[in-house]
């Protein structure tokens, strides 16, 4: 049994804790809200995000975040992306040297396009930090829906450690060295799925779906690459995997804001009707600057901010990507003559 700490109590945080509380560990639940501290404190439950489900005895709530970082075996990092680099400079104070930490939230630092396990190494010196990613929606892994996720860490006893602290026979893990590949795909995902949402508002089909998320995946992987990640972490479970899910599924915050939005919402109306937090939205100006950086073609990255930020038209952004540059589907295939 372990002492794990989370860091953020949506529903991602308190999904996790339901997890590692089953699995018989001593869970610390941590937010920084205080309606959200009394709702858990006095129903034990997250009403809001998770109604049903009933938080384990196991699992303490709390608002006091040195007693949270007082020496735990692992903390998660749970809280939405914005706020990943307030909390961390908070809570750096209280945490013990080479802590060992997994950052769970999905997305890109727009000012300084920092993936968001390099903002907690930035903030925690010399914290052991890892990531774990995948197809996982809160929802279906509290009520404990069989679910496969991926650990990102830099050593091998890091990324067993925390696959044995997470893993049981509803929550797999697989391991995984590939960091910066695991935390680009999650983060891309999101920005894809808005896509995928605005063409479900709009009334598109399947076929518009099958092609955002095959050519999602082909830009999201050409970035990814570029910075160093690997194209199997792309076909796996927190690329591929979760830009799937993502893109289909009824729980999926980012694709339900894109579906608001092509049904004539402005983002800031979608983004409240939503409730949670639209990570896409927070990532979509940083994945197109690492694309400029890196110089590498993001067209449906480059459309989706411009339908966000520029006040284009969803239908004229698909027609123009339908409309850009004939070009061969993988750049790198030739023919022999
Ligand atoms: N919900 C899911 O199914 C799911 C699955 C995998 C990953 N994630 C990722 O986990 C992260 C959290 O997502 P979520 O769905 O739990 O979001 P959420 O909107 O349910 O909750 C966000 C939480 O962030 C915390 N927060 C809000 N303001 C804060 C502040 N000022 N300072 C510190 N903390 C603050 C609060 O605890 C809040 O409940 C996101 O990056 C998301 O992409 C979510
Ligand atoms: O599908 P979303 O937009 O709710 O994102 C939640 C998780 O990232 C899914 O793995």
């Amino acid at each position: 049994m372990s002492k794990v700490t989370v860091l953020g109590a949506g529903s991602w945080g308190t999904a996790l804790s339901i997890v590692l509380a089953n699995n018989g560990h001593e869970v610390i639940l941590w937010s920084a809200l205080q309606p959200e501290i009394e709702m858990l404190q006095t129903h034990r439950e997250q009403i809001d995000k998770l109604p049903g489900t009933k938080l384990p005895d196991n699992i303490e709530i709390t608002g006091d975040l040195p007693y949270a970082c007082e020496n735990p075996d692992l903390i998660v990092f749970a809280v939405a992306s914005p706020y990943v680099r307030s909390t961390a400079k908070l809570a750096a104070p209280f945490i013990k040297e080479s802590q060992m930490v997994v950052n769970v939230a999905k997305g890109i630092e727009e000012t300084t396009l920092m993936t968001l396990s390099e903002i907690i190494e930035e903030e925690l010196n010399n914290a052991d930090v890892a990531v774990l990613s995948g197809p996982s929606h809160a929802e279906e892994v509290s009520k404990g829906i069989p679910t496969t996720c991926v650990v990102g860490a830099h050593t091998k006893e890091t990324a067993c450690f925390i696959q044995n602290i997470f893993m049981n026979e509803r929550f797999r893990v697989y391991t995984s060295p590939d960091i910066v590949g695991i935390e680009l795909g999650s983060s891309l995902k999101n920005v894809i799925a808005l896509a995928a949402g605005v063409a479900d508002g709009l009334g598109y089909g399947d076929n518009t779906k099958a092609a955002l998320i095959t050519r999602g995946i082909a830009e999201m992987s050409r970035l990814g690459i570029a910075m160093g990640g690997r194209m199997e972490t792309f076909a796996g479970l927190s690329g591929v995997g979760d830009l799937i899910v993502t893109c289909t599924s009824k729980h999926s915050r980012n694709r339900g804001a894109g579906y608001l939005m092509g049904k004539g919402y402005t983002m800031k109306e979608a983004m409240d009707e939503v409730k949670q937090v639209v990570e896409g939205v927070y990532s979509a100006k940083a994945a197109l600057g690492l694309a400029k950086k890196y110089d590498v073609s993001m067209p449906i990255v480059e459309q989706i901010n411009k339908v966000l930020f520029e006040d284009k038209s969803a239908k004229e952004a698909v027609t123009d990507l339908l409309l850009r540059d004939k070009r061969r589907e993988y750049s790198d295939l030739e023919w022999e003559k």
